[in-house]
């Protein structure tokens, strides 16, 4: 199914930042999202996640289909990196983790408790629990973050395989994952407004 998104107004803590933005993404296509900071990438991406509304436009092929990795890891400090990877597991009704010990190396580590990681480790484990989720549509916002030359190239290896499947990518990124992608610069469909209110739409900033 199409992931698609049409005419679509987004903002940020009330004000518009981006306005007249339309993309489709098929099942086994990549798209990569450029601008520069403050262009609109991560609000772009919060809203195909379903985490704010658009103002104006409509989004279809979303739905409980992604799977969306953002900033920050989301990891559990206390359970192991073995246990973080169960426990999204099984929220999505499965117990198997090889798959995703394997696509990042982690296999030393799964002992090791996620708090105690570094941020690079930590951002693998993060990126891990995509391929345990089994959803079709993968949102990922600056994904390479800490990531050295090695795990960049696992990530860029999990993309492929993901795409293979059937899957689909959806990736705001700065540098070049060596990806056969369309890349769409947001740039052109920033909002025209100067006023700020200073206001956040964000309950933990
Ligand atoms: N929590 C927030 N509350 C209010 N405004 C925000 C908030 N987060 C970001 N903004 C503003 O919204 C606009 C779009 O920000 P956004 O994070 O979507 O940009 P981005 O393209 O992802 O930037 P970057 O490349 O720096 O990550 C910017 O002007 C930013 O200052």
């Amino acid at each position: 199914m199409t992931l698609s998104a049409t005419n679509l107004t987004l903002a940020r803590g009330g004000v518009p930042v981006l306005t007249g933005f339309s993309f489709t993404l098929a099942p086994g296509a990549a798209l990569i999202l450029r601008g520069p900071n403050g262009a609109g990438k991560t609000t772009l991406l919060r809203t195909i996640a379903g985490l704010q509304p658009a103002l104006e436009g409509e989004i279809t092929g979303a739905e409980d289909r992604i799977a969306y990795a953002a900033h920050a890891d989301g990891l559990k400090a206390m359970l192991s990196v073995s246990e973080n990877l169960t426990f999204w597991a099984r929220v999505f009704g499965h117990d198997d983790i090889t798959a995703a010990l394997d696509a990042y190396r982690l296999h030393p580590l799964a002992d090791r408790l996620a708090g105690t990681l570094s941020a690079g480790q930590k951002r693998r484990l993060g990126l891990s629990r995509l391929l345990v989720t089994g959803c079709p549509v993968w949102v990922l916002d600056e994904p390479t973050v800490s990531l050295d030359t090695e795990a960049v190239g696992m990530f860029a290896a999990a993309v492929r395989a993901h795409l293979g499947r059937g899957g689909s990518a959806l990736i705001a990124t700065h540098i070049d994952l060596g990806l056969e992608a369309e890349v769409l610069d947001i740039t052109p469909f920033r909002a025209k407004t100067t006023a700020r209110v200073g206001a956040s739409d964000e309950a933990f900033l």
